[in-house]
């Protein structure tokens, strides 16, 4: 693998949390166009580091390169103009807008109150307008266009915010549980999306569920402790002693057979 094959790594991340270690000594190097998950029992330190990649939480040691750049200190808004996009919660949509409105806004990387602005060119609103069209599509959203965010069903909505994260053409994409909460037909979709996004993007995820892990991910990341205990792809992470170990002591939870 060479440098230009990694599309984010992280070297000697660390954070604390007043004395207490939450990450520590964490590198990480996330392949271009692959998909990867991060898996570890409750309190691992996972949301930890996606916030630090993010930019919510400053390290407190280490350093990140996003596509070659030193992105450690920069504002969580810089980063995302840099090429990182993180899929918020059904909260993050404007739910009496339509579908294809709260792509377009994205796409423009506005709040609805920016987008009124009498000044915003004909150019850019033509271009957003475009990647709304094709998110959308892709999505297999197209059909509810015209509908309220509001109205979408769970599962439509949940691909709908992967999709705000997708329209600002992002280089990385971070998934907090993807699959959280939703029934088993809304869990195949996602399941087909992100192996789908894998193609051209490179899609980060956190993950409880151990079947979706194993069935989608190229390369997994255990962590416990704020440390990485192993990673590789599916086959070795599933018959790797130490997670059998933590597996059987009830550390993680799942199926992983
Ligand atoms: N703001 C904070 N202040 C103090 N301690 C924190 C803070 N945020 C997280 N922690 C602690 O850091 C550790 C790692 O938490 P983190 O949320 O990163 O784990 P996680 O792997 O995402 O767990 P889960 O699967 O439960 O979401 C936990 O022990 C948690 O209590």
């Amino acid at each position: 693998m060479t440098a230009s094959d990694i599309a984010l790594s992280t070297r000697g991340l660390g954070v604390t949390y007043g004395k207490f270690v939450a990450l520590a000594e964490m590198d990480l190097d996330i392949r271009r166009n692959s998909v990867h998950s991060i898996i570890g029992p409750n309190g691992a330190g996972k949301t930890t580091m996606f916030h630090a990649l993010t930019g919510r939480v400053m390290p407190s040691s280490g350093s990140i390169t996003l596509n070659g750049t030193d992105i450690t200190r920069t504002r969580d808004d810089e980063r995302v103009r840099h090429g990182i996009a993180r899929s918020f919660q059904v909260t993050s949509l404007f739910p009496t807008l339509e579908v294809a409105e709260n792509l377009r806004l994205a796409a423009q990387g506005k709040t609805p109150w920016q987008a009124l602005a009498p000044w915003r060119s004909a150019d850019a609103n033509r271009s957003a307008l475009a990647t709304a069209d094709q998110v959308m599509e892709r999505l297999g959203l197209t059909h509810v266009a015209r509908r309220p965010a509001g109205e979408l069903s769970h599962g439509q909505q949940r691909r709908l915010e992967v999709g705000m994260a997708m329209a600002s053409h992002p280089s990385v994409i971070l998934m907090d549980e993807p699959t959280s909460g939703m029934g088993v037909e809304d869990i195949e979709e996602m399941k087909a999306l992100i192996r789908d996004l894998g193609r051209d993007h490179t899609v980060l995820f956190i993950e409880h569920n151990m079947g979706i892990v194993m069935n989608i991910s190229d390369t997994i990341t255990v962590m416990r402790l704020g440390r990485k205990l192993v990673e590789g792809p599916p086959a070795v992470v599933r018959a790797d002693p130490e997670v059998q170990r933590a597996y059987l002591g009830n550390m993680i939870t799942g199926d992983i057979a």
